[in-house]
């Protein structure tokens, strides 16, 4: 598809997920800041896009998605990202944990859990991978979490098992933290926990979290994707820090198309 005609093919759409995502509003943001007149950002859901990516890859048909990193889609198809010169997307994102306040007195074997929690792409690829290929989240993760005991030791030795308490984590549907909040609440079903892990809306799971209706959340992407939610819900919430780095979130094409910028859409 020649850069040209990429926005005919198309019909001028990049093709989005919820729309309550840090992503959809950057794409929305690159629309204007790049003088993308005429197209829009389709919004759907994580699953829907990645089922789109995957009928236009079988058939090498153009498409552009809101994309991010880590994802299993870039492990299944040869994709890149397309360059953001403007720098709408941001650089370098980490994702990061927070509590609801009181978290460490009612709970002081999840704080430090969770406050200890830390890993990388290449893990969260590895549960991400085996639900893609068909497994359930839950044993996706217990299967990790059971080949990776040294490595939950390192977030969990020295905590006190509990008996039972209740525990919520909130998170949205996005293939990167249902693998997060499935393997890190297994951890915490480990310890004693009865754990509740609760799909939502980006809005509503910071503001769970905020009003202390949630215990947590491993979801948060920062410093740019979700920093409109931190200037609404942050000083509400307790930040345990970073759970993991080398994320990143843009525009993301197969790479048998032609285009290499955001700004070959004009
Ligand atoms: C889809 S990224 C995991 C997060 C976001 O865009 O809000």
């Amino acid at each position: 598809q020649g850069t040209g005609d990429v926005g005919e093919a198309l019909n001028f759409t990049i093709t989005g997920i919820e729309p309550g995502a840090g992503i959809m509003t950057a794409a929305e943001n690159a629309i204007d800041v790049y003088g993308l007149d005429g197209w829009s950002v389709s919004a759907s859901s994580s699953a829907a896009m990645t089922q789109q990516l995957a009928t236009a890859y079988e058939s090498e048909e153009p498409i552009i998605v809101t994309g991010w990193t880590p994802h299993w889609k870039f492990a299944a198809f040869d994709l890149k990202y397309l360059d953001d010169p403007e720098g709408v997307f941001g650089a370098e994102e980490v994702i990061q944990t927070f509590a609801r306040q009181g978290l460490e007195e009612d709970h002081p074997t999840a704080y430090t859990v969770l406050d200890n929690f830390h890993w990388t792409a290449d893990e969260m690829g590895e549960i991400m991978i085996d639900i893609n290929d068909g497994a359930d989240p839950a044993e996706a993760a217990a299967a990790w979490v059971d080949a990776n005991a040294e490595r939950v030791a390192e977030w969990t030795d020295g905590v006190e098992p509990v008996d039972g308490d209740a525990l919520e984590l909130v998170y949205v549907a996005w293939d990167s933290e249902i693998a997060s909040t499935h393997m890190i609440g297994k951890v915490l079903e480990d310890l004693g926990y009865n754990v509740t892990l609760t799909p939502t809306e980006a809005t509503y799971m910071f503001e769970a979290v905020a009003n202390g209706s949630a215990d947590a959340t491993v979801a948060a992407w920062l410093p740019e994707t979700h920093a409109h939610f931190l200037e609404d819900f942050g000083d509400d919430m307790v930040d345990l820090g970073v759970n993991l780095e080398g994320a990143k979130i843009g525009l993301v094409v197969p790479s048998y198309m032609d285009i290499t910028s955001i700004e070959d859409l004009k």
